[in-house]
């Protein structure tokens, strides 16, 4: 395996370990599948970025990972949040982020979230000119004023799946830019309405700097605009920072992403004369390497390829289903030995796009062997499903070479937990 990395991955006596921990171990003692996070690598990753970012506020993008535990130790390094829904906001603030730190970004709020988010005191990234009517009113009817930044399409394309760009002139997210002048200046007289932001969010898994310096300056011309009647206290764009999933794709680091937005920005504020703060938005960066997906090997077949047929699938990792996503495959117990042929890896739904990994040299895999998919950490556990009445994974922690349950694996009772038969059906 060419993917260690010291104290986070590494294979000793031939078995792919994670944070000093034996993962073939893990699946023995808490079954299959099994998310692992490296809690180590968790702060290593948020610590890189904020150094890179010195004094730039982090507001961890909760929807790429939202585990109580995996927020709660961002709260201890000083993270806020992204929180795209009410479900959002009450996890981040569970897991110990005040507030304050806990911008609401959701597009197509209910009045209902509205409402929570102005009695749970987040800030609120509005994402229409509906929701600025309802917010207001909602807000007045509470007595409170909300603390409110604007999301802008900002007409960017990142180079990245269509399905991961957010800020193209087509998407849905954010208020066209040509209208956002006017959102401010209608925003400064509504009650409960207190226009303190500006926000947007371009897409994920971005291996660029190019378009960040883009957004930069397409931001700042509208803050230049918006600054001559309002009082911008911060200026916020989004998250996306990509990671690579194949080790030999080319990943800017944070300092690279940094060299390039901070600088710009410092200047951009100095000409138009004030200094708001810069706020960013990463998820994947901070959560996608910590963690690994471990999976059993159920059957190897030899028909059209050689399928692997594991017991995770897109109901566990959605990800190569939905985006042709690349995930790293490791034989966990045979980490050390040659590739000796070509597998595909796929999963136990009911459907042909039910594939995790195509066309892969592996080791000789048999039947029982232990597969780890790398780089699970974001967008895993949270988007998995009970499709196929197959209960949820569990999840544990590795802290100081130790174990920690951090979420049970479902049984048949979650499948049913909700389901409710009318009498006249018993
Ligand atoms: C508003 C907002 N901020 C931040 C992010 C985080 O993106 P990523 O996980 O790619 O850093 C997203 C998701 O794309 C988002 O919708
Ligand atoms: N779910 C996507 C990222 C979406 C980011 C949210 N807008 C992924 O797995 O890569």
């Amino acid at each position: 395996m060419n993917y260690e990395i010291p104290g986070h991955l590494e294979v000793k006596k031939g078995h792919l370990h994670i944070g000093g921990v034996d993962t073939v171990q893990l699946a023995q003692q808490y079954g299959t599948p099994l998310y692992v996070t490296n809690e180590d690598r968790l702060r290593d990753n948020y610590r890189r970025f904020a150094k890179a970012f010195k004094g730039v506020p982090l507001f961890f993008a909760a929807k790429s990972n939202n585990s109580l535990v995996v927020q709660r130790i961002l709260a201890q390094e000083g993270a806020g949040a992204d929180a795209f829904s009410d479900g959002e906001i009450y996890l981040a603030r569970l897991a110990g982020i005040p507030a304050q730190k806990i911008l609401f970004t959701g597009n197509s709020k209910t009045d209902a979230e509205l409402a929570y988010a102005v009695e749970a005191g987040v800030m609120v990234s509005i994402d229409s000119h509906d929701e600025l009517i309802s917010l207001s009113h909602i807000a007045k009817a509470h007595g409170k004023t909300m603390n409110v930044a604007f999301r802008v399409n900002p007409e960017i394309s990142g180079d990245t799946h269509p399905k991961l760009a957010t800020g193209l002139k087509i998407s849905k997210f954010g208020i066209p830019r040509q209208e956002i002048v006017d959102t401010y200046k209608e925003a400064s007289k509504l009650p409960g309405i207190n226009p303190v932001g500006i926000h947007c969010h371009i897409g994920s898994q971005i291996l660029e700097v190019s378009p960040y310096v883009e957004t930069v300056n397409r931001m700042m011309d509208l803050v230049a605009q918006i600054s001559k009647f309002v009082d911008l206290e911060f200026v916020d764009i989004g998250g996306g920072f990509g990671i690579p999933y194949q080790k030999d794709v080319k990943a800017p680091t944070p300092q690279d992403y940094a060299k390039a937005i901070l600088p710009l920005y410092r200047k951009r504020c100095k000409e138009i004369g004030i200094s708001p703060e810069l706020h960013i938005e990463p998820g994947r960066y901070i959560v996608a390497d910590t963690t690994v997906l471990l999976t059993h090997v159920n059957t190897v077949k030899k028909a059209y390829s050689t399928f692997i047929g594991v017991d995770a699938g897109f109901n566990t990792l959605i990800r190569p289903a939905m985006y042709d996503s690349y995930h790293e495959v490791v034989v966990a117990n045979k980490a050390d030995k040659k590739s000796a042929s070509t597998y595909t890896v796929a999963g136990p739904i009911c459907e042909s796009g039910d594939i995790l990994a195509r066309d892969r040299k592996l080791p000789q895999v048999k039947k029982d062997d232990i597969i780890a998919l790398l780089d699970a950490g974001a967008y895993g556990f949270c988007m998995s499903s009970q499709y196929l009445a197959r209960p949820r994974s569990a999840e544990v922690l590795i802290h100081d070479g130790q174990a920690e349950l951090i979420r049970k694996r479902e049984t048949y009772d979650d499948l049913i937990q909700n389901q409710l038969i009318p009498g006249r059906l018993l």
